[in-house]
């Protein structure tokens, strides 16, 4: 059989209504309808090509990125497409470039922390890309910490200006996408200095390069910081290196939204937390949460494809060997992946709907759901980035020695996507940030504050210090409450044992330095609690075709039950669930895995071909 057949068998195999899945997985009929509608453009137009780009040097890569960017933006005007289908069409051009970077960071940071002022002057320019912006925040010296940024905007009260200047090598800006060939102008982050006093870390506008010859302007050393990982992948872009030699702006290129500096130099906090400079970093937090499932589904799709046409092993009499999908081994790796895809799915719909929440809150100069938002976009930013850097190297494998083909499209999509665990906050600081939240909320549990939103559980802590499972046959664990109550208890117990181990420290941060690892697994725990609950509640809503529910319900348990398959030790140790019990689980993720492939064939191998518009330029 041709690996068409194959595929089309499996297809005809589907016992739910596919429509309706599509829907599911867009978030709407509408959200559907915009990306099948822009997939198709972008499929369809030679421009956009993607199939030789591996190939290509450094240098026609990146003229073949400058032409999709002019072409995207063609398009965009010709067809007066929304933001959200422009958004789209990008997604679906699928390389690297200065756009994502003008789009996604530069302009919401003048949104964000610019005054009204600001915005009506920069961001006019800025849609029409008049000018082309970066976020020059990352220095030499300094990525993670941010307060420990080097480069100086020294008020000067007789010219009504700032002067930028890097004092050190370790000053120079270093990685800001679009900065090494493109922009015209940077969101650069630095020290503000008025009176000799330091105020700390604010956002500047600076224009970079001349927009009649775009040549650098005096003051100013730009350049590419050269090849990185992988060939092709994250290369169509021009990360870049800037410096900055006493270079002179006007004082109202300081973004006035958060903190001002007056005529005079006085500097100005206004009421609002000092954290919004970071504002633009949760947003960006948020989308690459989004974006997740998106890379995770790909990669899963390419895996399963290869899995449903290779052959190995077990031919009878001359017969047709054994699909390698039938493989209990293959299935374990590859369904926990594919449950994986639709998990940050919804948790990245939700947290998309806690984004804009905050936003409004913001508004009305509510601050309250600030921290928590915090921890949700840093913690979820960390757990489903690493979970799809991972996973996709587990579908390069799952390929076989194919899969390291660059044809597979996985070297590829590994290489770009592999970045995402260190940009917009190295994973590790990230969960550090997390578990700074919860120590903070079991600190304050005797005090009466209730906890509310994703850290409610706690306020139950007294129960599940104490709860024991109560499962005792291997479907026990079908039941999500059974499913939540487990992942609340190991949450909450590796939180409280994390908080009372740091009081045998002479201060909280020596506690924290020495015991950074459990509470980065703490901060784990409670992450995937959250991906967890949001999969339980996406299940409660009315989700319509036949069929379509139920096969979310066994994704959700193979999602659960696989990752407390991996963190047994976890489970067992909090002592909520006992080994046994730990043995029933994975019983019944066995179970779930026959029974997706055998009672009720290639269900969810279905899920994943209806993805595959997806796959432009991988064939299998
Ligand atoms: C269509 C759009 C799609 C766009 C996608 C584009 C993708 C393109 C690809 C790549 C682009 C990449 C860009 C970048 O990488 S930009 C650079 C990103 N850099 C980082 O992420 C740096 C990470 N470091 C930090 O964020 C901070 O330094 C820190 C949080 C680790 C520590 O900050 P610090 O001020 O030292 O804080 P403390 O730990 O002392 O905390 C103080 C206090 O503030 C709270 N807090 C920290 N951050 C935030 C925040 N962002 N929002 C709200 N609150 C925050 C923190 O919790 C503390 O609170 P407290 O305990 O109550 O005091
Ligand atoms: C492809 C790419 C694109 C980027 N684009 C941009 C951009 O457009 N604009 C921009 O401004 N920046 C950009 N960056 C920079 C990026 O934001 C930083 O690289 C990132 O924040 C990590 O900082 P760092 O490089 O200083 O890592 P480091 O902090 O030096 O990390 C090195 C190691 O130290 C560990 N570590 C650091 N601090 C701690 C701690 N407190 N506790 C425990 N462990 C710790 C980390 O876990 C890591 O293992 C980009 C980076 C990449 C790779």
């Amino acid at each position: 059989m041709e690996a068409l057949d194959y595929h089309a068998e499996e297809r005809r195999k589907a016992e739910f209504d596919v429509e309706e899945m599509k829907i599911v997985w867009a978030g709407s009929r509408q959200a559907y309808e915009i990306s099948d509608r822009v997939a198709r453009l972008v499929a369809s137009d030679p421009v956009f090509r993607k199939d030789n780009r591996t190939m290509l040097s450094r240098k026609d890569l990146f003229k073949d990125t400058l032409r999709k960017a002019a072409h995207a933006w063609k398009r965009i005007i010709e067809l007066r497409l929304s933001e959200e289908e422009a958004s789209k069409l990008r997604f679906f051009v699928d390389q690297p470039v200065f756009t994502d970077l003008h789009w996604g960071m530069f302009i919401p940071a003048i949104k964000g922390q610019g005054n009204e002022e600001q915005q009506q002057k920069w961001l006019p320019m800025a849609y029409k890309m008049q000018i082309i912006g970066c976020y020059a925040q990352t220095e030499l010296g300094h990525g993670s910490n941010v307060q420990g940024l080097e480069t100086t905007a020294t008020f000067d009260p007789e010219t009504d200006e700032f002067v930028i200047h890097s004092p050190t090598l370790t000053s120079s800006k270093w990685w800001p996408g679009g900065l090494g060939k493109v922009s015209t102008h940077a969101l650069i982050y630095a020290r503000l200095i008025t009176d000799g006093q330091d105020h700390g870390v604010h956002g500047f506008i600076v224009q970079l390069r001349s927009l009649d010859d775009h040549l650098p302007l005096p003051g100013i050393t730009v350049g590419d910081i050269g090849m990185k990982f992988g060939s092709g992948a994250y290369n169509s872009m021009d990360n870049g290196v800037l410096r900055f030699d006493h270079v002179r702006i006007l004082r109202d290129q300081m973004l006035m939204g958060v903190s001002q500096v007056t005529r005079e130099g006085k500097f100005m906090q206004s009421d609002v937390p000092r954290q919004l400079v970071y504002g633009t970093m949760v947003y960006v937090r948020q989308k690459i949460v989004a974006d997740a499932s998106c890379a995770l589904s790909r990669a899963v799709c390419i895996a399963t494809r290869y899995s449903v046409v290779r052959r190995q092993f077990g031919s009878h009499n001359g017969g047709p060997e054994t699909q390698v999908i039938d493989y209990k081994t293959q299935q374990s790796r590859l369904f926990p992946l594919l449950a994986s895809a639709y998990a940050f799915r919804f948790v990245g719909e939700w947290l998309k709907w806690l984004y804009t929440d905050v936003t409004q809150r913001l508004q009305a100069s509510d601050f309250s759901t600030l921290p928590e938002v915090h921890a949700c976009t840093a913690g979820l930013k960390s757990v489903t980035t690493s979970a799809t850097a991972d996973a996709i190297e587990e579908c390069r494998k799952l390929c076989g020695g194919h899969g390291y083909l660059s044809s597979s499209g996985l070297p590829e999509l590994f290489a770009v996507y592999v970045p995402a665990c260190t940009y917009e906050g190295d994973n590790v600081v990230l969960l550090l940030q997390v578990a700074r939240f919860l120590m903070k909320t079991v600190s304050q549990l005797g005090s009466g504050k209730k906890p509310v939103g994703t850290i409610a559980y706690m306020g139950r802590s007294e129960h599940l210090l104490q709860c024991r499972c109560e499962v005792e046959r291997a479907e026990d664990w079908l039941k999500p409450n059974v499913i939540l109550e487990a992942f609340e208890a190991r949450a909450a117990r590796m939180s409280v044992t994390c908080a009372k181990n740091l009081n045998n420290f002479a201060n909280q941060e020596e506690g924290f330095a020495q015991l950074a690892t459990d509470l980065a697994e703490a901060a784990v725990a409670h992450v995937q609690l959250i991906i967890v609950s949001k999969f339980i509640e996406k299940l409660q809503q009315d989700i319509p075709g036949k069929g379509v529910k139920r096969q979310l319900e066994i994704l959700f348990n193979v999602y659960a039950l696989s990752l407390l398959h991996k963190h047994l030790g976890d489970f067992v140790a909090s002592g909520c669930i006992t080994p046994k019990q730990g043995a029933l689980a994975n019983e019944q993720l066995r179970l779930l895995y026959s029974q997706v492939h055998f009672d009720n064939p290639s269900l969810l191998l279905y899920m994943v071909l209806l993805l595959e518009r997806l796959l432009q330029s991988t064939s299998f």
